[in-house]
């Protein structure tokens, strides 16, 4: 064995700190979650835009009323899609996984954006404010042209979340629908060091651009132990159907050892604090679309498997009743996802590149050692 072989391995890195960061705190055993020194309940409850989330995540204090003027105004400008990136939607498959084509589309974007080749400090701010206003145009886009249909003009005047409803519909949400969906994109906006955003500070840290962190992140939420719980999640509730029959379901899923989706998490050892927000919602959505059946159903599968395998839900159970409470097709859901921790990531970037070094672990080596070639006629 090499002498410098490492002696302490950690399977999935678990509680291995792999660096400092002042954006997010997790605070797993009191199931807390802290944005550069706020509670997310108190963001939430005093009524926080997500764009004012992103300023805080980007600059570590809360904007005045101008600076958000100013940066809600940046971002709501940079919506509109390059025509290299529109024609690539409009010539991809229509049939792809809408992740799939996020993470293309946003690596094509970086080859067209205006700052290609400057790593300036500032070119990088202007390029990861394209990429939290291009993100949700790309992913809303992409579902209209598979659907046939024209995409969208961006609307200016519109905040986040409304511009998200209004580039899928061609119409402006509701009240209800606009707050509940900023919500959502502000709990989803950053987690510390989950495995996208490690997976961006990874690329971000071999001083590659930050397209190329961004397109790492897409590609590694998109997994269903990660971002993609949310889709499974409601692919389960559809495939349980009725509340009577949630309990053989979660009874045979567990005895088969299949992992019951949007339960159990890494850090949290408590109540995922965005799933008390995401419950709430998910009940409320249901109620004013007439049917609270999912919430419900939700409901029982939360008691089951707290009973059976005493685990919490986190942030991508609720999600999935709420979003599908809301209209939105089951197959956005991881995308939305990104629309919202796009944030994140460009705040690890940014703070990655203020504070750089190389990201690069060992590996307990467990290969046959001291071999011989055999030549190839003596094999
Ligand atoms: C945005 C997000 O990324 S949130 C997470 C989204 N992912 C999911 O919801 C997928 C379902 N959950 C999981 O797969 C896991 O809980 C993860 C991936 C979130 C965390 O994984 P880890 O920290 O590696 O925990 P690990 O998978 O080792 O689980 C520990 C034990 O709890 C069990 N367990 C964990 N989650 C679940 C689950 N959802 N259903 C059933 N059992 C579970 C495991 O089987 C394991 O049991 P064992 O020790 O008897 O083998
Ligand atoms: O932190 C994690 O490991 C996963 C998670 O909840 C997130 O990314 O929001």
């Amino acid at each position: 064995m090499a002498e410098d072989s490492q002696t302490s391995f950690a399977a999935g890195l678990e509680d291995v700190v792999a660096n400092t960061s002042e954006i997010c705190y997790v605070d797993g055993k009191e199931g807390r979650l802290i944005y550069q020194g706020y509670d997310i309940h108190d963001l939430i409850n005093g009524k926080a835009t997500f764009e004012e989330v992103i300023y805080l995540l980007w600059n570590g204090e809360l904007p005045t009323a101008s600076a958000l003027k100013t940066f809600t105004d940046q971002i709501a400008g940079q919506r509109a899609l390059k025509p290299e990136v529109l024609n690539f939607l409009k010539t991809v498959k229509k049939d792809a996984n809408a992740m799939e084509v996020l993470r293309t589309a946003v690596s094509y974007a970086g080859i067209y954006d205006d700052d290609n080749g400057d790593e300036s400090i500032d070119a990088n701010v202007r390029k990861a404010t394209r990429l939290v206003a291009q993100v949700p145009t790309i992913v809303t886009s992409y579902e209209r042209i598979r659907q046939g249909l024209e995409p969208v003009e961006p609307d200016r005047g519109l905040s986040m979340a409304a511009s998200f409803f209004y580039l899928l519909t061609g119409s402006k949400p509701d009240a209800f629908t606009e707050e509940a969906f900023n919500i959502a994109l502000i709990l989803h906006a950053d987690h510390e060091l989950n495995a996208s955003t490690f997976s961006a500070r990874v690329t971000a840290a071999t001083l590659s651009d930050i397209y190329s962190a961004i397109t790492s992140a897409v590609g590694t939420l998109k997994g269903p132990l990660h971002g993609g719980a949310n889709e499974q999640v409601m692919k389960m509730l559809l495939e349980v159907g009725t509340v009577d029959k949630v309990q053989s379901y979660i009874d045979q899923a567990l005895a088969e050892k299949r992992k019951i989706m949007g339960f159990g998490h890494r850090v949290y050892r408590t109540e995922d604090p965005r799933a008390t927000h995401l419950r709430r919602l998910s009940k409320q959505a249901g109620e004013r679309a007439d049917n609270t059946a999912w919430y419900e159903m939700s409901q029982v599968i939360e008691r089951t498997v707290m009973e059976k395998k005493g685990l919490n839900p986190n942030v991508d159970f609720y999600s999935a009743s709420m979003y599908y409470s809301l209209g939105l097709p089951v197959h956005l859901f991881t995308p939305i996802f990104a629309c919202s921790r796009v944030s994140g990531w460009t705040a690890h970037v940014l703070e990655q590149y203020r504070n750089n070094r190389l990201i690069r672990p060992r590996a307990e080596y467990t290969g046959a050692t001291d071999r011989t070639y055999v030549p190839m006629d003596r094999r």
